[in-house]
């Protein structure tokens, strides 16, 4: 099975989650629009849902293809979301933000009673950071928030490059109107206390750690789909057990 087929997987087996009247999240990126695909067959052929899209994107594709849409001020608390991943390792703690979508993707999640990830397995790791952390930052006072997040790090003991994303000669833009800088620290052993490290930094909108935000894990390989539930927190009412 190619990485595409793998996607496909997944998302189809995230859709069996989705049942008529619910209020959806709709993640971005390559396997969350493998998931848009499938829900939109269902759509037309009578499932009635309405979804609040992570992205343009994402919006984009919704509309072509027919899947209703709402806002998250017309529609502030949602059933589930249904959203990739760049990397999920085993207590579902996430690296988020490959396609610049991080900031809406985490205000989603955050508004969702349940969030499912889709992922292909080569996504699973057992400590975060081989992928760059996305990191979205104001515009305003970039190269000071780039000397901060570097001193953040290496209060830690992480290091490693720090760069601005760019599309071509310029840099991206996203969809709040804010740069992404990408943080190449390698492992991230203490995900809380990087997250705490950067959200003490003003020039710091959003990060990419997404933490005790997933409620499962699908996960598609050759060998099958592999569901994964968060572990049960203190006070939380989420299912644990690993399938
Ligand atoms: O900003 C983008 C999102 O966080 C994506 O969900 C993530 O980058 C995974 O994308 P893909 O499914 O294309 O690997």
């Amino acid at each position: 099975m190619d990485a595409r087929q793998l996607k496909v997987e997944a998302a189809r087996a995230a859709l069996a989650h989705v049942g008529s009247g619910m209020r959806l999240g709709i993640g971005t990126g390559t396997t969350a629009e493998e998931f848009v695909r499938l829900l939109a067959e269902k759509v037309a052929t009578g499932l009635e849902v309405v979804g609040v899209p992570t992205s343009e994107r994402t919006a984009a594709l919704c509309r072509e293809l027919g899947v209703p849409l709402s806002t998250l001020e017309e529609t502030p608390e949602l059933d589930l979301t249904i959203d990739g991943a760049d990397e999920v390792d085993p207590d579902l703690t996430l690296i988020k933000g490959g396609g610049g979508a991080l900031l809406r993707e985490k205000i989603v999640a955050a508004a969702s009673d349940r969030v499912i990830v889709i992922a292909d397995r080569s996504k699973m790791v057992e400590t975060l950071g081989r992928f760059p952390l996305p990191i979205e930052v104001n515009k305003f006072g970039l190269r000071a928030t780039e000397i901060a997040v570097a001193a953040a790090a290496a209060d830690l003991g992480l290091s490693g490059p720090v760069t601005l994303r760019m599309t071509g000669s310029q840099p991206f833009v996203t969809d709040g109107g804010h740069f992404i800088l990408d943080a190449s620290f390698g492992r991230i052993p203490d995900t809380r206390a990087l997250s705490n490290a950067l959200f003490a930094i003003p020039g710091v909108v959003e990060h990419g750690l997404f933490i005790g935000l997933a409620s499962t894990a699908i996960i598609a390989s050759g060998d099958g789909i592999q569901t994964v539930h968060a572990a049960r927190k203190p006070g939380s009412s989420i299912d644990h057990d690993v399938a």
